[in-house]
């Protein structure tokens, strides 16, 4: 993908699984917002094959949109109108294209109990907060019972309760069937929600797995620590498991305050941009290819 003459996407090789939930992960200016925007069809790509629901974005037409749900990263409009109301009649538009399978749209009073804006309800949409209006951004990329759903950073500005309803609410969505693809800066979150991580850099893939998947690409040991007779000790190792059973044979209840840390997303994260800015993207990249990640 090409912004007049600069290349911002090259190597973009990803296929996201029906009900999965996939989180695209990289620092400002990866190019997470462009390949959504291409795979939403809001923007033309210049070269490469894409296919979503079956059809090119460039080529998608009422039937296919009204498959697939959007929140963008920001969207300021309908301030005139109260949440309900719009909801509602931006539903009609879906009702044409509801099927036994999925039924279209989500009734409105449904949508607003969902994302939490029950009491919002006959609000005007330019008087509601921040997170209020992001939760409604929400209910409107799901108002039409998408089966493709994406989202860019739709956490941003949400309160805790608010981050872990809209977790609930994504994990129903997957159990529906529903395929999401959603971005964020929020490793915990994409942790919590992400059945597959992509980390782009540059513009290019250079990690593709679950969580624990990935953590393995790092590093295979786990870091055990404990204390015996108050002393602190740390010992890494990949037999984690056998190497306490152990320890506890041998020294019993000598042994206190046992912890077993692997590798976090956020250590997998920082190292796979840290290499792709120290210049080796293209060896993270062949790395991943090479490895293609045990299940
Ligand atoms: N309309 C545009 N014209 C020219 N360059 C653009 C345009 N939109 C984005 N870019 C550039 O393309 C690259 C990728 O941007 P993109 O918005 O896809 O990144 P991102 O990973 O979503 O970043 P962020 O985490 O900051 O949202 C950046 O270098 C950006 O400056």
């Amino acid at each position: 993908m090409r912004y007049g003459s600069t290349d911002v996407l090259g190597g973009i090789d990803l296929t996201a699984q029906r009900g999965e939930v996939l989180c695209l992960l990289g620092p400002n200016g990866a190019g997470k917002t462009t390949t959504i925007e291409v795979l939403e069809s809001f923007r033309m790509r210049s070269d490469g094959w894409v296919s979503v629901l079956g059809t090119d974005p460039a080529h998608g037409d009422e039937r296919w949109r009204a498959g697939i749900g959007i929140v963008l990263q920001s969207w300021r409009d309908h301030g005139n109108w109260k949440v309900r109301e719009l909801l509602a009649h931006l539903g009609s538009y879906y009702r044409p294209y509801s099927t036994p399978r999925r039924p279209r749209p989500i009734e409105a009073e449904d949508l607003i109990n969902r994302v939490g804006l029950t009491d919002q309800s006959e609000q005007r949409v330019r008087s509601l907060s921040g997170g209020q209006r992001r939760r409604l951004d929400v209910a409107i990329g799901i108002v039409g019972n998408p089966e493709l759903l994406f989202l860019d950073e739709p956490t941003t500005g949400f309160d805790p309760q608010a981050r872990r309803d809209f977790h609930d609410l994504m994990h129903s969505l997957a159990d529906d069937d529903t395929t999401i693809v959603l971005t964020t800066h929020d490793l915990d979150e994409a942790e919590k929600l992400a059945d597959r991580i992509v980390i782009l850099a540059g513009g290019r893939v250079v990690a593709n797995g679950s969580p624990a998947q990935l953590a393995r690409q790092v590093t295979r040991d786990a870091e055990v620590s404990w204390t015996r007779g108050g002393q602190p000790f740390v010992h890494a190792t990949p037999e984690a498991t056998n190497f306490v059973r152990e320890l506890c044979a041998q020294y019993g209840e000598e042994i206190a305050d046992i912890e077993v840390r692997r590798a976090t997303l956020e250590d997998v994260y920082l190292s796979m941009v840290h290499r792709h800015e120290a210049g080796y993207a293209g060896e993270a990249a062949a790395e991943f290819h090479k490895r293609e990640v045990q299940p």
